[in-house]
């Protein structure tokens, strides 16, 4: 597996999603964040903006959603047009339902843990999925600061996945940045959310390379 680096548009523009979007070219897919100011105490976008994302960029789509009730609006999202869909594990209710019908869908379907959620009582039902997202900042907000007491969680799964022989993908999303890059590729991560780190900077391109760059080194193929 090769390193994956997923720039979060949470820290784009907003009025300037297209030129930001345009920006990150150089990137692997573009993470987009739906919070319904429910699951987490913020807002952003919905199914029109998401399609319309889905439309203008060359890159694959991957929607996080932080989001109440995924089991009903996930399938919605698949339908914009998004490569893989993630649900958090704590919002829904049939898991392994949904990311059936996700598949179904022709959808990669993903699912995410919060902090302070184990992904042990989640092995039995990983061939189910096609990426595991391991939260590295409380979900809600872009610029938090780096968890790295989340890697021994992504070690364990990174264990395994190799021990089953299975091709799921370990994301992490949460104070990625050049500076952390090498900690979550070191631990197993292969798919790498930024949001800050790339578009908080000068050059959001530069960024992207530098991100894979530490990783690549990092990471054990
Ligand atoms: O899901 C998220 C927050 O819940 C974002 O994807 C994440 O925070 C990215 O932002 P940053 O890289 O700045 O931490
Ligand atoms: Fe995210």
């Amino acid at each position: 597996m090769s390193i994956q680096i997923a720039p979060s548009i949470l820290s784009a523009d907003f009025c300037n999603l297209e030129r930001d979007l345009k920006a990150i070219s150089n990137a692997d897919l573009v993470h987009v964040d739906v919070m319904d100011h429910h699951f987490v105490p913020n807002l952003t976008l919905g199914e029109p903006i998401v399609k319309r994302i889905c439309e203008v960029t060359d890159l694959p789509v991957d929607v996080h959603l932080m989001i109440e009730d995924p089991d009903r609006w996930a399938p919605e999202f698949a339908k914009c047009g998004a490569q893989s869909v993630t649900f958090h594990m704590g919002a829904t209710h049939a898991p392994v339902r949904l990311a059936r019908q996700l598949r179904e869908m022709g959808v990669k379907a993903c699912f995410a843990v919060r902090p302070a959620e184990p992904v042990e009582p989640l092995f039995d039902i990983l061939e189910e999925f096609d990426m595991v997202l391991i939260m590295t900042v409380e979900p809600g907000f872009g610029g938090q600061k780096f968890l790295d007491n989340q890697m021994n969680k992504v070690r364990r799964l990174r264990d395994e996945i190799t021990r089953r022989g299975l091709d799921t993908h370990i994301q992490v999303d949460g104070g990625v940045s050049p500076k952390t890059a090498h900690i979550v590729a070191e631990a197993g991560a292969d798919v790498l959310v930024a949001g800050s780190a790339v578009y908080g900077a000068e050059n959001p391109a530069e960024a992207i390379d530098q991100i894979r760059a530490q990783a690549e080194a990092a990471y054990k193929a």
